[in-house]
């Protein structure tokens, strides 16, 4: 089965020398349909820049990443930003929603800004809200929203119009503990019905709902394994 996220030898070096900091060494990673894939390391280790050049929202220094086939880089910076709104769904650790919208609207918007008449937007923005369990929440605003209900939202923006790649930030973030693991049972299912995942996390137990995680330190993929050994992964000093 082809991959639907494929990272090949990506180097990504931010600032200038001689300050330059190597943020990514050669990583190539691939996300199969149905996969949920965590990347786990300590801090500073490029995680989260792993995850904004799979979402084509940064671009590596060298190497190449494809999403459904396509090399991100022969896409030009239009071309990027529709692949972004219509194959990738992004979950950020501070939410992003827009105050001044509602539920409903926020999670249309990628639609509509993908030229989807505002009628089907909005129906398929209210199919996306159900099916994170919070379509009675439909017409209010994120600041009359628990924390999980906005987490529910963004993840719904995320997966609205059957985006086939899901890349979340430590989507817990500041969740307590049951609300977290519902937002990482959404992922789960939704990876189940054949959308790739990627998970970036600092917890063992998050780790736990992916098929795999890879670990990287200073940039580089240190070690990759099935879940089962993520108690060995998040103890790397000790090994
Ligand atoms: N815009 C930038 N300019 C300069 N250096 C950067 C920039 N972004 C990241 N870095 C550096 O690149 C390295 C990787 O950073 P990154 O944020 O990807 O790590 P991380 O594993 O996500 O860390 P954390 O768990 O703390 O979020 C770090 O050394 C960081 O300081």
């Amino acid at each position: 089965m082809n991959p639907v996220l494929q990272l090949t030898d990506v180097t990504r070096t931010h600032g200038i020398a001689p300050h330059e900091v190597l943020a990514l060494r050669g990583v190539s990673f691939a996300a199969h349909p149905g996969e949920l894939v965590a990347v786990m390391g300590p801090s500073g280790s490029g995680k989260s820049t792993l995850l904004t050049i799979a979402g084509g929202l940064d671009q590596p220094t060298s190497g190449e990443v494809s999403v459904e086939g396509v090399d991100l880089a022969r896409l030009g910076q239009q071309g990027r930003a529709r692949m972004r709104r219509t194959s990738i769904g992004y979950v950020f650790q501070g939410f992003n929603l827009i105050p001044a919208l509602t539920a409903t609207e926020n999670v249309a918007l990628p639609r509509e800004l993908d030229g989807i008449g505002p009628r089907q937007a909005r129906a398929e923005a209210r199919r996306a809200l159900a099916e994170v369990g919070i379509l009675d929440l439909a017409d209010r605003f994120p600041d009359n929203m628990s924390g999980g209900q906005q987490q529910r939202v963004a993840i719904a923006r995320a997966v609205v119009g059957e985006r086939r790649l899901i890349l979340a930030d430590e989507p817990t973030g500041a969740l307590d503990t049951e609300t977290g693991e519902g937002i990482l049972q959404l992922l789960r299912a939704r990876c189940d019905a054949g959308a790739a995942g990627v998970l970036v996390t600092h917890e063992a137990r998050h780790a736990a709902w992916a098929d795999r995680v890879v670990f990287l330190r200073d940039g580089v993929v240190v070690d990759e394994t099935g879940a089962d050994r993520v108690d060995v992964l998040t103890e790397p000093a000790a090994r």
